[in-house]
């Protein structure tokens, strides 16, 4: 399988704060991956240190093979859109499409032109005077035109409402299918993700908690719901991720290895909003394996 992105115990930090730690992942070619977590979590820190604008202050990260930091080589290859879609405010659309031509080696001009007009854009507008729907599908225009084989979009629906972030992440879709281009976009908007994303990362406290294709990570858990039960083995489990209790009963959001067969537990299946808000939750509702005696 081939990677696009490959980071090994990658860390980034700021004087004494870890923005990012011992952060191992990858990610495969022609995904659209989810990368999520909490305000604070490092999800900025690690799109800005594969696309190169910082420096890992320890381990490293590669895309395409490449080290970013420093390659201007490499950056053909990546289309990044930074939080707030930051653009020349004063240009219009349409002088930011001629801009890009000039600064990009591969620039796809008549693609933006085309994009622009599919969504009703006003091309001589300054951009600055656009809605911030209108900015975004700008900066989407923009980054695809420079047909990327990985495109970074940190909380590129942040400013939408519902009706606009559906649109947009349609015709993100859309166009990534035909070119075949990876991605990887940084979201707070669970349900957003779950339907168009196929591969997620989920970080917390600047360390990756999860990782996986979407598919086999919700197949591989479960919600247990049982008599109150305060710890032990159950046989299929291989983590408890989460674990909550009332006098009599308690449920478990779980990782299993096979079935549960243990005829105590109603056994559900779970969404990606599940399994993301079971890996999120803090210390205290977090249940450690060895407390629940989890089987091997
Ligand atoms: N330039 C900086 N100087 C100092 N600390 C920073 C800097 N940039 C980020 N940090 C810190 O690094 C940590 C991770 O920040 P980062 O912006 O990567 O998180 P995030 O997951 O993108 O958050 P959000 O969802 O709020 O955008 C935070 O504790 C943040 O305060």
């Amino acid at each position: 399988m081939d990677m696009v992105l490959e980071a090994d115990r990658l860390g980034k930090r700021y004087g004494s704060t870890w923005a990012l730690r011992d952060c191992s992942l990858h990610l495969p070619a022609g995904r659209i991956a989810a990368l999520v977590g909490p305000n604070g979590a490092g999800k900025s820190t690690l799109l800005h240190l594969a696309v190169g604008l910082l420096k890992p202050t320890e381990g490293t990260v590669r895309v395409f093979g490449r080290s970013p930091y420093g390659d201007t080589d490499g950056l053909a290859d990546i289309g990044f859109v930074a939080q707030d879609t930051p653009l020349y405010r004063d240009f219009t659309a349409s002088e930011l499409v001629i801009a890009g031509g000039k600064l990009n080696k591969r620039w796809d001009a008549g693609l933006a032109r085309k994009r622009l007009a599919q969504l009703g854009i006003p091309p001589d507008k300054p951009v600055g005077k656009l809605s911030g729907g209108q900015r975004a599908q700008v900066a989407l225009a923009l980054a695809l035109a420079k047909q990327p084989r990985l495109l970074l979009l940190d909380e590129p629906v942040a400013s939408l409402d519902p009706l606009a972030r559906r649109e947009f992440l349609q015709s993100l879709m859309g166009s990534v299918a035909e070119s075949g281009t990876t991605v990887l976009l940084s979201s707070h908007l669970l349900a957003d993700l779950e339907r168009v994303c196929d591969y997620l990362i989920v970080l917390n406290a600047s360390q990756v908690q999860l990782t996986g294709a979407v598919d086999d990570l919700v197949a591989e858990h479960r919600q247990l719901v049982g008599p109150r039960h305060d710890g032990g083995v159950i046989g299929g489990v291989t983590a408890v991720i989460r674990a909550s209790h009332t006098d009599r009963q308690t449920t478990l959001l779980v990782r299993t290895d096979g079935p549960v067969t243990d005829p105590a537990w109603t056994i559900r299946e779970v969404s990606l909003e599940d399994v993301v808000l079971a890996y999120l939750a803090d210390g205290t509702t977090q249940t450690s394996h060895s407390e629940w005696g989890v089987a091997a």
